[in-house]
């Protein structure tokens, strides 16, 4: 038997549209943003790709996309499950600065390093930052001690992939089209179990926003096959600009 998974990037947000490194802050998604949902809600109708149930981060701009897709198939309806464990990486102290700003201050092997090495990861955020988490009630249940004040890809895998194993092999076990709606970083650490992408490697994995990529699992819940983008094109030109992101003025 496969097993259908289908992963979505949330769209474009307003801070993505400012070029801020965003991490654990709650922002909404763009005008741009909102069309991406819908054309990937569109994307999934299309393809008779009908989600049967939902996991989300608790991060609005993941919900938002979820819903305006979903809204879109007509599948509204179906069973949401949020976790703080589908988050994006926490980016530190990298949290509310500006991506081509930063990497001009401190040099583009530097700033590469917080992006995308594996187990680099930026300066701790300060708990009475303007843009930490401390004391945001949808964390009321995490223990102080596993909020993070920063994160490299390393750190997000480690928490993303135990909700893997108990929620959503689950939930894929029982047949179910399963859509996770994600971020760039906590969807690049699936994708890296996933496709069996070495650490170094991972550096140059990029997701774009608002594509559906779909992958078919075998009994062990690994590919048969690589993800598929429904749009490789659209695919290929979000990935490009993600990557580019520090050069943008
Ligand atoms: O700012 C962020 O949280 C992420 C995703 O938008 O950025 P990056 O692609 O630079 O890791």
């Amino acid at each position: 038997m496969a097993y259908t998974l289908v992963l979505l990037r949330h769209g474009n947000s307003e801070w993505n549209q400012k070029n801020l490194f965003t991490g654990w802050v709650d922002v909404r998604l763009s005008e741009q943003g909102r069309a991406e949902a819908k054309r990937a809600g569109e994307l999934l109708a299309e393809s008779g790709l009908l989600p049967d149930v939902l996991h989300t981060s608790v991060l609005s701009r993941a919900i938002q996309t979820a819903d305006i897709a979903l809204d879109e198939a007509d599948r509204l309806w179906i069973p949401v499950r949020r976790s703080w464990r589908l988050n994006e990486r926490h980016y530190g102290a990298l949290q509310g600065l500006d991506k081509a700003e930063t990497q001009e201050k401190y040099g583009n092997e530097q700033f590469m390093l917080w992006r995308r090495s594996f187990d680099v990861p930026p300066p701790v955020l300060d708990d009475d930052s303007e843009w930490s988490q401390v004391g945001d009630p949808r964390y009321a249940d995490l223990a102080d001690s596993d909020l993070p004040r920063t994160e490299c890809l390393k750190d997000v895998i480690a928490r993303m992939l135990p909700y893997w194993q108990s929620d959503i092999i689950p939930d894929l076990e029982t047949g179910k089209t399963v859509l996770v709606t994600a971020h760039g970083n906590s969807l690049r650490a699936l994708v890296k179990h996933l496709e069996g992408i070495g650490d170094a490697d991972i550096a140059e994995l990029n997701i774009p926003t608002g594509i559906p990529l779909v992958y078919r699992l075998g009994d062990d819940f690994m590919p048969l096959a690589p993800g598929e983008y429904l749009d490789p094109e659209a695919a290929a030109a979000g990935a490009a600009a993600v990557a580019a992101q520090g050069d943008k003025k």
